[in-house]
Parts: structure tokens; sequence; C-alpha cells
């Protein structure tokens, strides 16, 4: 198990949105001419919200939608250019 995967997958997204691939993340952080990325983005997180919540009534995927919830939470945070320790210190800040 491998703690630092958050910070992995967060360096990777970070490499997704400064040097653009084809790929699924490269691409929802590109404005097309359909949308703006952010708009992109924010939906997803409202997609993968409501199937958490469906995900825990059924008792069932919930951690694969958690997953997908976060991912595209912090997905929306490279987007913005938080650096992932200003998450890790807000979480620090709350333990008091
Ligand atoms: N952790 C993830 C990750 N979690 C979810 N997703 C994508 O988020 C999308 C979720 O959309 P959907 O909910 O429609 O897809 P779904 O979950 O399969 O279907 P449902 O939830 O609708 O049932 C899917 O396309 C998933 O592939 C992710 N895409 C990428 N990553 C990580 O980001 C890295 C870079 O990704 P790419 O740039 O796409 O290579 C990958 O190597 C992974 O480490």
């Amino acid at each position: 198990m491998k703690d630092e995967i958050i910070r992995e997958v967060y360096q990777v997204l970070e490499g997704r949105r400064d040097h653009p691939i084809d790929s699924y993340t490269s691409r929802i952080m590109q404005d097309d001419d359909k949308k703006k990325a952010e708009d992109k983005i924010l939906e997803k997180i409202g997609e993968e919200a409501a199937e958490v919540i469906i995900a825990s009534k059924n008792d069932e995927n919930l951690v694969y939608e958690s997953a997908d919830l976060i991912f595209h939470t912090l997905l929306l945070l490279v987007y913005k250019g938080v650096d992932l320790d200003e998450l890790y210190q807000e979480f620090e800040r709350r333990r008091g």
C-alpha cells in the first residue's frame, strides 16, 4: 500500500495539465468549443457526488464511487493551480 499514491496521482495530473496528451484528464482540463474546462470538471464532481449518494444508499460500490468523487475534486484543485500541500496543511490545521 503506497501512502503517497495521492501525491503520485496529483503529480501525474499536473503533468497532464501542463503537457497535455490524448487522455481523459488532459481533455477535461482543456476548454473546448462546447464547454469551459472548469465547468466540465464541476459537472463531473456533481455527477460523482450523486453516485456516492446512490452507492451509499444501495450499500454497493461506495469505495469505487468515493474514489471517483475524490479524484475529480483533486482534478479541480490541479486545474485551479492549488498545490497538494495546501490541502494537506488544511487537514493538519483541522487536527488542532
Ligand atoms: N484515478 C483516476 C481516475 N478515476 C476516475 N477516472 C476517470 O473518470 C471518469 C469517470 O467518468 P464516469 O463516471 O463516466 O466513468 P465510470 O466511473 O467508468 O462510469 P460511471 O461512474 O458512470 O458508472 C472515467 O473516464 C475514469 O477513467 C480517472 N482517470 C484517471 N485517474 C488517474 O489519473 C491518471 C491520468 O489519467 P489519464 O490522463 O486519463 O491517463 C491515471 O493514470 C490514474 O492514475
